[in-house]
C-alpha cells in the first residue's frame, strides 16, 4: 500500500477515510495475507496528523476527525494481515504511530528520516494510546524521555532504541520488507493471528473501553485557546522555514 497524499502524506480526514476503505477491502479479500505500507512522497513517510484538521475547526469536526484517527489505528494495530512498514521517509507523531502499529518496521538509512512522537515540540501531547504503543515498543524509561523531549530519532538511534526493527540502505527498503514478509507468511495464519491478538488486545481494549471519552478529551484539549495558539505558532514556523 503506497500512501499518496502530497506534499507530505498528512493524515487528513479524507486521506484517513481512503486508507480505512483500502484496508477494509484488503482484509475482506481472503487472497491477501499481508500488506507492506510505504510512501509515494519522496523523503516523507507521513507528516502525521493533519494539523489543519485540528486548527481553527469547530468541535463537531474535531470529534469526527478524532474518531477517524482512532478507527485507523485500531484497524492497523489489530489487523489480521501481516503488516510491514517500509519506512522511506520522515515519520513524526501520527506517522510514527502508524509505523509503530505495523508488525515489523524497516527504515531507510537516511539521517533525514527521523521517527518519533514529537507532539511536545508542537505544544501538544501524545494521547495515552500513542504513549502505550511506544512504551510497548521501546520500554518505559526510553519512552518517558522520548515523549517528554519529543525525540525524533535518526535511523541509527531509532534502531538502537528499538523503535524500528531494521535499518537498511534506501534502495533496499522495499526488497527487505518483502523478504521479511516472506518470513512472517511462513507461519500459519491462525496461529500468528491469535498470538498477535493475545499480545495487542489489552492495549487496544484500553481505548475501546473509553472511545467516546477519548474523543471528548481530545475535543476539549484541542479547542483550548492556548493549544490553538501553539498550533498557530507551529504552522507559522513551517511556513517561515520555506523562507
Ligand atoms: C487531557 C488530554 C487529552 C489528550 C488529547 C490529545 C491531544 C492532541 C493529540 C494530537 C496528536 C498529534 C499527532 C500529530 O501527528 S501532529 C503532526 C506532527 N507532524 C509534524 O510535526 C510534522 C510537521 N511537518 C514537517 O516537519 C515538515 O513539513 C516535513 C519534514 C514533514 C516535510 O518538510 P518539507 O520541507 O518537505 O515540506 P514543508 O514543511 O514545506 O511542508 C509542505 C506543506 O505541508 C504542510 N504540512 C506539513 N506537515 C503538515 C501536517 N502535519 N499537517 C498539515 N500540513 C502539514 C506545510 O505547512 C506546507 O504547507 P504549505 O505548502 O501550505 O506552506
Amino acid at each position: 500500500m503506497k500512501m499518496r497524499n502530497p506534499p507530505v502524506n498528512s493524515l487528513s480526514l479524507e486521506f484517513l477515510t481512503e486508507l480505512l476503505i483500502s484496508l477494509e477491502k484488503l482484509e475482506n479479500d481472503k487472497t491477501f495475507r499481508g500488506i507492506i505500507i510505504t510512501s509515494d512522497c519522496p523523503g516523507i513517510f507521513s507528516a502525521g496528523l493533519d494539523l489543519l484538521e485540528m486548527y481553527g475547526r469547530d468541535p463537531a469536526h474535531c470529534a469526527e476527525y478524532w474518531k477517524a484517527v482512532q478507527e485507523l489505528w485500531l484497524r492497523v494495530y489489530l489487523s489480521n494481515l501481516v503488516v510491514i512498514g517500509a519506512i522511506n521517509g520522515i515519520s513524526p507523531a501520527g506517522g510514527c504511530l502508524l509505523s509503530l502499529s505495523c508488525d515489523y518496521r524497516v527504515l531507510a538509512n537516511n539521517p533525514k528520516y527521523a521517527i518519533g512522537l514529537n507532539e511536545t515540540l508542537l505544544g501538544i501531547i501524545a494521547p495515552f494510546w500513542f504513549k502505550d504503543v511506544l512504551v510497548n515498543t521501546i520500554g518505559h524509561r526510553a519512552a518517558e524521555r522520548a515523549l517528554q523531549l519529543g525525540f525524533l530519532f535518526p535511523p541509527s538511534d531509532a534502531l538502537q532504541v528499538g523503535i524500528v526493527d531494521q535499518v537498511v540502505p534506501e534502495d533496499q527498503v522495499q526488497s527487505t520488507a518483502r523478504s521479511v514478509m516472506a518470513q512472517w507468511l511462513a507461519i500459519p495464519d491462525h496461529a500468528r493471528q491469535l498470538t498477535k491478538n493475545l499480545v495487542r488486545k489489552p492495549t487496544a481494549d484500553r481505548l475501546l473501553q473509553q472511545r467516546d471519552a477519548d474523543i471528548q478529551n481530545f475535543v476539549r484539549f484541542i479547542s483550548r485557546d492556548s493549544i490553538q495558539k501553539s498550533l498557530h505558532v507551529y504552522l507559522e514556523k513551517l511556513k517561515q522555514k520555506k523562507g
